[in-house]
């Protein structure tokens, strides 16, 4: 049987990290095998890519296809053979990022985003995913206490509002699929939003 696949999606410092490991720790509990990864990154390739992403200056289309690209590393040797094998992949972010960011934020045509999706997942989409929506403004306090902004990070609230409103279609493209969580809510009350959809499927 093949594995559940959970993705985290949001704005920068819309609080999905912080809640990545106590998911991981309710599936453990109840007997899940599963990994845990990230995108971009996920292999040594897309983690180099990675580190182009976040630091090189670049358009969007450029952006779609380094990430797309790292995906695709990702998808082949990383996320389709733990699947196969019945274990869960968490995943902090996947295509629905390229959507809301470079779809949303940057203005990229989506037909474009979508033919990319198709020719790297193959089909292959999230069972799960967990949209934690927030404000730009309250995302982007929480990052000035948390860290250095990177390249993406840098970018003006009318960016983030752009990429939310991104997440937004998105959400609304695939409502049995994307889980709207409340991230303005405490840490403790998303974790409880959290818990409630995954005792809600019986996970
Ligand atoms: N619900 C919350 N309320 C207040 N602060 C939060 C909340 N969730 C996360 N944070 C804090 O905001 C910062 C960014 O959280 P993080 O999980 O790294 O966001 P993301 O992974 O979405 O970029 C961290 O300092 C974290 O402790
Ligand atoms: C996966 C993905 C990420 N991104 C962006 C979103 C984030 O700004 C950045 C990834 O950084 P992020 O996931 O926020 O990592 P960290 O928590 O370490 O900052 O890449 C895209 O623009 N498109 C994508 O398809």
């Amino acid at each position: 049987m093949s594995g559940r696949f959970i993705t985290f999606e949001g704005i920068d410092g819309a609080g999905k990290s912080t809640h990545v490991e106590s998911v991981a720790q309710h599936l453990r509990q109840r007997g899940a095998e599963l990994i845990q990864t990230r995108e971009p990154g996920g292999t040594p390739l897309a983690e180099s890519l990675r580190g182009l992403f976040l630091h090189q200056d670049m358009d969007g289309l450029t952006e779609a296809l380094l990430v797309f690209a790292a995906r695709r590393d990702h998808v082949q040797r990383v996320i389709a053979p733990a699947l196969a094998q019945g274990r869960t992949v968490l995943c902090d972010r996947f295509t629905d990022a390229s959507f809301a960011y470079q779809g949303g934020g940057r203005g990229m045509d989506l037909q474009v985003l979508a033919t990319l999706a198709q020719w790297v997942q193959q089909g292959r989409e999230p069972d799960l995913t967990f949209w934690f929506d927030v404000e730009p403004a309250v995302a982007a306090a929480r990052r000035a206490q948390a860290r250095d902004a990177d390249r993406l990070e840098q970018l003006d609230l009318d960016f983030f509002e752009r990429v939310r409103a991104g997440y937004q279609r998105r959400a609304e493209s695939a409502p049995g699929r994307i889980v709207r969580i409340d991230a303005g809510d405490t840490i403790e009350g998303v974790a409880a939003q959290i818990r409630a959809e995954l005792e809600r499927r019986g996970w």
